[in-house]
């Protein structure tokens, strides 16, 4: 049985490490609404992993088959989806978020991201000499486009996942209801 009753879809976004899949997964639990993730559809489409498709095609392809995933999720009712991390790069997929339901920006600092994905080798963008300065990078592109499409602003930064969730349900219950408190 969900713990909490939100109404409509939740879209998770923010940068690599953010906790979009963590923190999405646990959230779709407590309100009873279905989990998704536009990377793992992504590879169980291609049925291959995410480096690989990068490494074969090149980044803008797949940007191409994100933006196809996450046009037909978003079309679903009542789920929570944690989308890529670049996946507000594009201007259609920040346009189909926002209109079909709530998009939840999960930020945290320089040092917590790097942290979070130094031991995954299938985030491509980070395989490189220096992630620190990649991910410093990526942060001050991006951080104005998750700002724009964002209804909710969370802080991830803090390391008790379950806390994080229950302060999130707090702020959208709040952000739904019409009260201004967690708005970015
Ligand atoms: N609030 C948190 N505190 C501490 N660790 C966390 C927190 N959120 C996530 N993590 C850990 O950080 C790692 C990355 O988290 P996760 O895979 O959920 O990030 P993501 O935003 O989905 O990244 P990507 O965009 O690459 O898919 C995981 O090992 C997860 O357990
Ligand atoms: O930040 C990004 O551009 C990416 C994040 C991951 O979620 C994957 O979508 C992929 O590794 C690219
Ligand atoms: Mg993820």
């Amino acid at each position: 049985m969900p713990v909490m009753k939100l109404a409509g879809n939740l879209f998770l976004v923010g940068l690599m490490g953010a906790g979009k899949t963590t923190v999405g997964r646990a959230l779709a639990r407590r309100t009873g609404k279905t989990f998704y993730d536009s990377d793992h559809e992504v590879e169980a489409r291609t049925g291959v992993r995410i480096a690989t498709i990068f490494e074969i095609e090149g980044e803008a392809r797949f940007r191409d088959r994100e933006a196809a995933v996450i046009a037909d999720l978003a079309r679903l009712d009542d789920i929570v989806l944690a989308t890529g991390g670049g996946a507000v790069l594009r201007a259609e997929n920040r346009q189909v978020l926002r209109r079909h339901g709530t998009v939840i920006y999960l930020r945290a600092g320089i040092d917590d991201l790097l942290a979070r994905t130094q031991h995954d080798k299938n985030r491509p963008l980070l395989q490189t000499a220096d992630p620190r300065a990649k991910l410093e990078a990526l942060f001050n592109e991006r951080d104005p486009l998750y700002r724009e499409v964002a209804d909710l602003v969370v802080d991830t930064s803090q390391q008790n996942v379950n806390q994080l969730i229950l302060d999130l349900e707090h702020a959208l219950a709040a952000h739904l209801n019409g009260h201004a408190g967690y708005a970015p």
